[in-house]
């Protein structure tokens, strides 16, 4: 199945960037991809909540999702928004981190919002708090499609390998993790985290990122990454905006699984 990641640096206009990504579709369509990924946050990467609460939209009438819903169904492909800043209409004003997988008809076939939020203090330098402009997901997420099961995760998800086992016995042979993962991270842990989600659930995982400038405050890892559910490395986007692409053989999964099959091997115990 022919794959491919946009990577690209998201600012704070949500015209312009949709622009951006437009364009580099149509780039991936023409190169013969069956499956287009974007980003997390491809609409808008924006350190300001209060531009956030002028240029965003609610769901029903974002024109960023509208737009890609005709490009798949003009192109007939599948496309994964990595995710969308969207209005939540929440009287607390959070937004949602909301990821789409959209069909070759522009159906929307599942979305998810994103469960774990990156709250953190990496350094006297560079703090994050999420959850101060997003709403947290609540619900895991496993679509079907011809290429098997999809399961839905979100950048900081990563982390969280429970949550990837859980999609995996779901029957997800495919994970998705979209991210603007942050430079420092990204350096000391961006690909183990996700060869080891890859290894451990014998999945494939595609993570588009976003890379490079987003804005005065805030840059982004890239490296855009394809694992194989044996755990290669199949395809890296580097620094620089572009598009990663892949032919994914899906009978990895199988041959993986049946040389360690640790997926089946869970077992209860007591303690600690
Ligand atoms: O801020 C927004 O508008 C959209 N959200 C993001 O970019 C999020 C939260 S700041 N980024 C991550 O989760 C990076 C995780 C990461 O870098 C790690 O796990 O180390």
């Amino acid at each position: 199945m022919k794959t491919a990641l946009i990577q690209f640096t998201a600012g704070e206009d949500p015209a312009a960037n949709l622009e951006t990504v437009r364009q580099m579709v149509r780039d991936a369509a023409r190169s013969g991809a069956a499956f287009v990924l974007t980003p997390e946050v491809s609409n808008i990467l924006s350190s300001s909540r209060r531009h956030q609460q002028a240029v965003l939209y609610h769901e029903a009438d974002d024109p960023f999702l509208a737009a890609m819903r005709e490009d798949a169904a003009a192109l007939g492909l599948w496309l994964l928004i990595g995710s969308l800043a969207l209005k939540t209409g929440d009287s607390d004003g959070r937004f949602a981190n909301r990821s789409f997988l959209i069909s070759p008809e522009g159906e929307i076939m599942a979305h998810y919002d994103k469960i774990h939020m990156f709250d953190v203090e990496i350094d006297e330098t560079e703090t994050y708090r999420e959850s101060a402009a997003y709403r947290p997901g609540t619900q895991a997420v496993v679509a079907d499609t011809q290429f098997g099961k999809i399961g839905l995760t979100i950048c900081y998800d990563m982390r969280f390998p429970h949550l990837f086992r859980k999609l995996a016995k779901a029957g997800a042979t495919i994970i998705t993790a979209p991210a603007a993962f942050s430079p420092v991270t990204g350096k000391a842990h961006w690909q183990s985290l996700l060869r080891a989600r890859a290894i451990e659930n014998g999945v494939f995982i595609l993570a588009p990122a976003q890379c490079g400038q987003n804005g005065p405050t805030r840059a982004t890892h890239g490296h855009s990454l394809v694992v194989s559910p044996w755990g290669e490395v199949l395809a890296d986007g580097g620094d620089a905006p572009g598009i990663t692409m892949v032919d994914l053989d899906l009978a990895d999964v199988g041959r993986s699984r049946r040389r360690v099959p640790s997926l089946d091997h869970d077992r209860e115990f007591e303690g600690p």
